[in-house]
């Protein structure tokens, strides 16, 4: 029996087989003024400007994504805790980040309606959970050392409730973002299992040298856990180089049939410590449009950027996708076209044949 299309295999269908994911959240909020050199990082701006965050995603939106990424990825019940918060508020502001991004979705959406041929589609919400490095505050979902008290169950004591309440407040898919050793990626897996989430998830990955798993770990044994998963519908790559990705959308081409998502930063390279960017080989928008159409072309089916890109960087590549598109409607229609010339040439000779019949059929029959 055929499985039922997920939202997220339906929205790469409609969006003609490559879906767009936003760019970088928290470089957006930093772009518009918001000082989030904090240990909640881009969650600071639940507590102190959600009116941003509702901006940022509308902004992703108009640029043309896809696919928007909720403000989680720094959010968690921990660290709001030690911020003085009660569990309550925290639990609050896990939701408020699911429910401004579907409230911008669902304003931009109905805003549409009223500008006849668009080429929107309507975008999905994608909880953000970011890694339990994400939250140490560290720098080390880039390094996968999280020290040896750190153990599975320790992994998804961390990630539990803040699963049930983003699950809860309702998004259409879970984004794990940029998880760093093959112990995560199986913690998610399995609470993904034990909490019997029905919400489709993908899981990426960091990467700093362009092969492995920031602990060193090989993809292959990070990606045989994930594959026994029918829980998560991609797996990829987040906020590493852009350089790393064709050859890394080749090896994972090679190492699972799942859906493959990549959304790298901009090529530079953050400072855990100093907890700043540190200005290395960068690519801009025009390179990030060439390279989406490398990695479209390798196979990925979601495709986005991360930190240090921006909504331009979103424009540039679904501006390519759409016209891509376009291309391909219109090649449709005139193969279409050609098959109707044929097929009228094709019957107007078979009428002609079936005259000439008649005719000389009569003509027998005079004779
Ligand atoms: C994706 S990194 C730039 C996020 C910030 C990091 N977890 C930190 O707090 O240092
Ligand atoms: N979704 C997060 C990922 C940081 S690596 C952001 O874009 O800020
Ligand atoms: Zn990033």
């Amino acid at each position: 029996m055929g499985k039922d299309k997920s939202s997220l295999e339906d929205l790469i269908e409609k969006a003609g087989g490559c879906a767009v994911v936003d760019g970088g959240f928290a470089t957006q909020l930093e772009r518009h003024g918001a000082v989030i050199n904090d240990p909640l990082w881009s969650a600071l701006c639940l507590i102190k400007d959600p009116h941003l965050i509702k901006q940022v995603h509308l902004e992703y939106l108009e640029a043309g994504a896809d696919i928007l990424v909720t403000s989680s990825y720094q959010a968690t019940l921990p660290g709001f805790l030690s911020r003085g918060l009660s569990i309550e508020e925290g639990e609050s502001l896990l939701d408020k980040s699911v429910k401004l991004a579907v409230e911008a979705r669902d304003s931009f959406w109905d805003s549409l309606e009223r500008t006849p041929g668009h080429c929107y589609n309507r975008a999905l919400v994608a909880a953000s959970i970011g890694s339990y490095g994400a939250y140490l505050a560290d720098g080390s979902e880039y390094s996968g050392c999280y020290g040896l008290d750190v153990n599975m169950d320790k992994l998804k004591d961390f990630h539990r409730r803040r699963l049930q309440v983003l699950v809860e407040a309702g998004p259409d898919l879970l984004a794990f973002e940029t998880i760093p050793n093959k112990i995560e990626a199986q913690a998610c897996v399995e609470l993904l299992e034990e909490e019997n989430i029905k919400v489709p998830s993908w899981i990426c990955f960091s990467s700093v040298d362009g092969e492995n798993a920031p602990s060193g770990e090989s993809f292959k044994e990070c990606l045989d856990i994930i594959n026994k998963s029918n829980k998560v519908h991609a797996v990829g790559i987040n906020c590493a180089p852009p350089h790393f990705i064709e050859t890394l959308i080749h090896k994972f081409k090679e190492l699972t049939k799942k859906a493959i998502i990549v959304y790298p930063n901009s090529g530079e390279v953050w400072d855990g410590r100093a907890k700043r960017w540190l200005p290395s080989k960068c690519f801009g928008d025009d390179k990030f449009e060439v390279f989406a159409t490398r990695w479209r072309n390798s196979g990925a089916r979601l495709i986005g950027g991360c930190c240090r890109t921006t909504p331009s960087t979103i424009l540039a590549i679904s501006k390519i996708f759409t016209q891509r598109m376009e291309r391909e409607r219109r090649s449709r229609i005139s193969s279409v076209f050609n098959l109707r010339d044929y097929a009228s040439h094709y019957n107007l000779r078979n009428e002609l044949q079936r005259k000439i019949h008649i005719v000389s059929r009569a003509n027998f029959v005079l004779k």
